[in-house]
C-alpha cells in the first residue's frame, strides 16, 4: 500500500446554477485518519467528497492531497479512489475482472493485473468467490468487492459515499466494524459520507458536521458530543436539549436566558456582546428527576410521554415555556419510582451541564 496523505480543503465552494451547495469550507484531514462527513440530506457532503475525488469541478478554492494541489487534476491522477453507494460493479464480469478493471484501463498486462486482483480479493476474504459474478454474492460481499476495486489502485486516500446504506441493519453494523479494522490496518486516510450520527460516532477519528453547505463543527466524536459547537450540532447529534431565549443577564461565568413566556435558565459561557438571544444545551442523560437544590438548576414540568428503551427510559416533559424537554434515566431508577404522563415532575441538573452554544459566523 502506498503512503497515506493528509487532505487540505481551502475555502472550497461548489455552485450549481443558483444553488451554493458548498460554501467556502476549509478543513484539514490528517493523514491516516478516519474522517466522517456528517449531515442531513442536501447539506453538501457528497459534493464535498466528489470535489476531493475530482468527479465534480471546484467552483472556487483549492484541494491539496499530501501538499500537492490536485484542484485541476483528473480523478485518476489525484491519488484518491472512490467507493460508490451503489458499488457500481460490472454485472457481466467475474470478481477478478471487476477488481482488475482499473489496472486494465492503465494498460497493465493480464497476468500482473490478475495477480494483483487476487491479492486484493484475498485481503477482503473473497478468494473463494473469485470466479463468481456480483449477482451471486451477498450485499456484504459485494461491498467488499467494491472496496477491493477501489483499493487496487493503491490510493493515498479512500473516499466512501454512504458505503453502508444499501445493507440491512445487522450487516451494516458488521461491515462498519470491518471498515474500521481495514482502515486501521492499512493506515490509509478514509473520508466517509454519512447522514447517520451513530455511524459517524462509531467510525470516525474526525467528525465534520455540515449544514447548508457549511461546516458547523469539525472535531473528534467525543468533543462533538460533549461540547457541540452550535444548536444545529446539538440537535443533529441528539441526546441534548436545546433551549433558546432572550439574554436577560450576563454574569462572570455564564449567561441567563429567558424563554418566551416561560422560565429563566442559567448556562456556562458567554455569547458575543452583540447577541441578544442565545441557545443553551443540556444533555438528556444528565437531568435528574428531583427538585433542584442550591447547587443545581432545573424546571418543573408535566410528563407528556414515557418510552421504555431497555437499559434506559426516555421521558418527554413540557414546562417553563419549554416543549419536549427530554430526560433519559436508567431503567432501575425509573422503576424504583415510576412516573406517568400527566404527572408534574421536578427536574434538575448541575451547573456544569448547561452550556451556551455558539453560532456560525459569530
Ligand atoms: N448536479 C447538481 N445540479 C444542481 N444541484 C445539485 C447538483 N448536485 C447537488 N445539488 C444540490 O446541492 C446541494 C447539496 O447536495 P449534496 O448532494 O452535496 O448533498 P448531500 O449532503 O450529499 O445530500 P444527500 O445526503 O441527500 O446525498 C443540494 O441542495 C442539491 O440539491
Amino acid at each position: 500500500m502506498s503512503k497515506a496523505a493528509d487532505i487540505e480543503i481551502a475555502a472550497v465552494s461548489k455552485v450549481y446554477g443558483t444553488t451554493t451547495a458548498v460554501d467556502a469550507i476549509s478543513l484539514k484531514i490528517p493523514a491516516g485518519s478516519y474522517c466522517c462527513l456528517l449531515g442531513p440530506s442536501g447539506c453538501g457532503k457528497t459534493s464535498t467528497l466528489r470535489m476531493i475525488a475530482g468527479h465534480e469541478s471546484i467552483s472556487s478554492g483549492d484541494v491539496l492531497l499530501g501538499n500537492v494541489n490536485v484542484t485541476d487534476l483528473p480523478p485518476a491522477r489525484r491519488g484518491t479512489a472512490m467507493m460508490f453507494q451503489s458499488y457500481a460493479l460490472f454485472p457481466h464480469l467475474d470478481l477478478v475482472d471487476n477488481v482488475a478493471f482499473s489496472l486494465k484501463m492503465k494498460g497493465i498486462d493480464k497476468p500482473t493485473r490478475r495477480r494483483e486482483a487476487m491479492e486484493m480479493l484475498k485481503l477482503m476474504q473473497l478468494e473463494p468467490y473469485a470466479t463468481r459474478r456480483p449477482a451471486q454474492l451477498s450485499g456484504g460481499q459485494q461491498q467488499r468487492v467494491a472496496l477491493a476495486r477501489a483499493l487496487i489502485t493503491k490510493p493515498e486516500a479512500l473516499l466512501l459515499d454512504e458505503p453502508l446504506s444499501a445493507l440491512d441493519p445487522f450487516l451494516k453494523i458488521r461491515m462498519r466494524a470491518e471498515l474500521k479494522k481495514l482502515q486501521a490496518s492499512l493506515g490509509m486516510t478514509f473520508v466517509h459520507v454519512t447522514h447517520s450520527q451513530e455511524e459517524a460516532m462509531a467510525l470516525a477519528d474526525l467528525i465534520v458536521v455540515m449544514n447548508d453547505g457549511r461546516i458547523e463543527q469539525a472535531a473528534p466524536p467525543r468533543a462533538v458530543f460533549e461540547k457541540p459547537a452550535t444548536a444545529f450540532v446539538a440537535r443533529f447529534m441528539g441526546d441534548h436539549n436545546v433551549i433558546s431565549g432572550r439574554i436577560v443577564e450576563r454574569r462572570a461565568n455564564g449567561t441567563v436566558i429567558e424563554v418566551n413566556g416561560g422560565g429563566k435558565f442559567f448556562a456556562l459561557g458567554q455569547p458575543p456582546a452583540t447577541q441578544e438571544t442565545a441557545d443553551i444545551a443540556i444533555r438528556t442523560d444528565h437531568v435528574r428527576l428531583r427538585a433542584s437544590d442550591s447547587d443545581t438548576l432545573g424546571l418543573t414540568g408535566i410528563i407528556t410521554n414515557v418510552e421504555y428503551l431497555g437499559a434506559t427510559v426516555k421521558l418527554s416533559v413540557n414546562g417553563a415555556g419549554v416543549e419536549d424537554f427530554t430526560v433519559v434515566i436508567d431503567d432501575a431508577d425509573y422503576f424504583a419510582k415510576p412516573v406517568k404522563p400527566g404527572e408534574a415532575v421536578p427536574l434538575s441538573w448541575v451547573e456544569a451541564d448547561a452550556i451556551v452554544l455558539g453560532r456560525l459566523g459569530e
